[in-house]
């Protein structure tokens, strides 16, 4: 029987309830016990009572309560001091969360169910407190052109600083100002309209070969299918590496360690993340540097210039030098892994969902003589005239965008829309949030690839799975090319189903489904076979 039971049950025997309680009664407090009854003749219960909730209740727990309350307020007042003193302008509404931890932790717990409560709570623009930093995220086109547009002088990149360690000194997202606007121009020289094109046939040649292993398997993990492809793709197409199927597999492991590793603790010890990612970075570029080396000394082994072969013959202020060029090509290999397989889910569920879509596809490819025969060429051209199968891309980037936002460091205190954002403070900017609240968008929980034919080049600005301004996504074509190229083959050439199409989603890094996508191939068509009415 618990002691806090002498209340609802006054008949029980009271002096072993009482005993009970002053055992846990100090000395002090017996003290004072013994004073109050001798002095004011209240009932030696009462008192007895009285000093129990105060040692057993008030005390350990009340007060930590109150405790814990108190420090919470003045971390919050702490953190709001962090303000610009000079600027008259308030911070956006939120809050800073728990002493030190901020709002980390509900945002771990909740993912993506944390921002929309605040961005229900508090509007497009809010605070909060996380991952060490005091942050403010911002939603709605104005805002996010705001900083897109302010890259070196309102806003600069940062990494968690294992991110920089394993992506290294050399890369495009670690560098900034105008070291970053060098490199960016080199790497833009490797996705030009003529480099995509020449790239073409390689990423047609690797999707069918992918597509037809599937249909030989009958059942698949699409996930781990499409990270396969991507890994072999950015191999094949921007780095140039040809490799076996050990030689994959090895590369492969490293690859996926380097990516397990990125957002590690950033301490490098034997057994710690950094320290393995480091090793698997430093596997992985000797592979890049051993390539780089075959090529300076008899030129591209290929009928087109892969994308590393492209930056290694630039002269003059771009040219990168052998440590740039490594990092770069890690690079490339990291940026488009995750976010394209992504994607690629996204695609794939869609379709499966929505076959009028894809019959709607078919019916294009058939204007375009693309449904003849099941090896017919295609080439970038024609790709790009494909204005229903990429706006189909774009509505399923636009639904489930890869990259949900970006993080960056007010350099300086600045106005958005109203309020101030105070220097170092974290700034993020929100591309799902984005999408959602568009004005231009009716009903953006619907996957409706006929609205971009509707919209004007204004309203498709909402449009920002890529980004934009300074820090735009590099590999935007390339991308876009793999999807249309994914999406063409899929609806044209063979037969397939997913047996779930709700699978559970995990968003963080990236939104993919946990059951890895389950597939069921039942064969290559024999062409003409798919219905071409919709
Ligand atoms: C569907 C696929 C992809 C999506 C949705 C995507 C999205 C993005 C976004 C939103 C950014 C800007 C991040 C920021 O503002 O901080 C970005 C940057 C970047 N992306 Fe992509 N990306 C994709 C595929 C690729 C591919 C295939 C490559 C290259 C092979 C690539 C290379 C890069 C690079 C190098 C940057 C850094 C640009 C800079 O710092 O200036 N991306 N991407």
């Amino acid at each position: 029987m618990s002691e806090a039971s002498v209340l609802f049950f006054p008949m029980m025997n009271r002096s072993f309830v009482l005993s009970s309680c002053l055992e846990n009664c100090s000395v002090r407090t017996l003290t004072a016990i013994r004073h109050t009854d001798e002095h004011l003749g209240i009932p030696r219960s009462a008192v007895i009572l009285l000093v129990y909730l105060i040692d057993g209740i008030i005390l350990p727990v009340i007060c930590p309560a109150i405790l814990f309350a108190v420090s919470t307020i003045l971390w919050n007042i702490y953190v709001s001091c962090s303000r610009d003193p000079s600027c008259s302008l308030p911070l956006p509404p939120g809050s800073s969360g728990l002493p030190v931890i901020g709002e980390t932790l509900q945002f771990i717990m909740k993912g993506r169910k944390f921002f929309d409560e605040k961005r229900r709570k508090h509007g497009n623009i809010y605070r909060t407190h996380m991952l060490g930093k005091p942050t403010i995220r911002i939603v709605g086109i104005k805002g996010v052109k705001q900083i897109m547009a302010g890259e070196n002088f309102r806003v600069t990149t940062e990494w968690p600083r294992s991110t920089r360690m394993l992506l290294g000194e050399g890369s495009l997202s670690s560098s900034t100002g105008l070291t970053h606007s060098i490199r960016k121009k080199a790497i833009l020289r490797a996705f030009t309209h003529e480099a995509i094109s020449s790239y073409t046939p390689v990423v047609l040649e690797v999707v069918r070969d992918y597509i037809s292993s599937w249909c030989d398997r009958a059942s698949i993990l699409g996930y781990k299918e499409f990270r396969s492809m991507n890994f072999e793709l950015t191999c094949r197409v921007l780095l140039g590496i040809d490799m076996d199927r050990p030689e994959k597999t090895r590369l492969m492991g490293h690859f996926e360690t380097f990516l397990g590793s990125l957002f590690s603790l950033p301490v490098c010890v034997p057994g710690l993340g950094l320290y393995k990612g480091m090793k698997a970075r430093d596997a992985l570029l000797q592979k890049i540097e051993q390539c780089i080396k075959e090529k300076q000394g008899s030129g591209s082994p290929h009928s087109f210039m892969d994308a590393l072969s492209l930056m290694m013959d630039i002269e003059g202020e771009e040219k990168l030098t052998l440590d740039e060029a490594k990092d770069v090509g890690l690079e490339l290999l990291f940026a488009g892994h995750e976010t394209t397989s992504s994607a690629a889910c996204t695609l794939v569920l869609q379709l499966t969902k929505h076959p009028k879509v894809m019959l709607k596809i078919v019916d294009e490819l058939a204007r375009y003589g693309l449904t003849d025969s099941l090896d017919v060429d295609i080439p970038y051209e024609t790709v790009n005239k494909l204005k229903y199968t990429r706006d189909v891309v774009k509505e399923v980037l636009r639904l489930t965008p890869p990259i949900g936002g970006g993080y960056r460091k007010a350099l300086r205190t600045f106005e958005i829309e109203g309020y101030q954002v105070p220097k170092d403070w974290a700034v993020v900017y929100s591309i799902r949030d984005s999408h959602e609240s568009s004005e231009f968008i009716d009903s953006p929980e619907k996957f409706d690839p006929d609205r971009w034919s509707n919209l004007d080049v204004e309203e498709r600005q909402h449009f920002l799975a890529f980004g934009g301004g300074k820090r735009g996504c590099a590999g935007k074509e390339f991308a876009l090319l793999v999807l249309k190229m994914l999406a063409i083959e899929l609806s044209r050439s063979c037969s397939w189903t997913v047996p779930n199409t709700d699978p559970p989603m995990k968003c963080l890094p990236i939104p993919y489904p946990t059951d890895n996508l389950p597939m069921q191939f039942s064969g290559l068509y024999q062409m003409r076979q798919r219905s071409l009415t919709v």
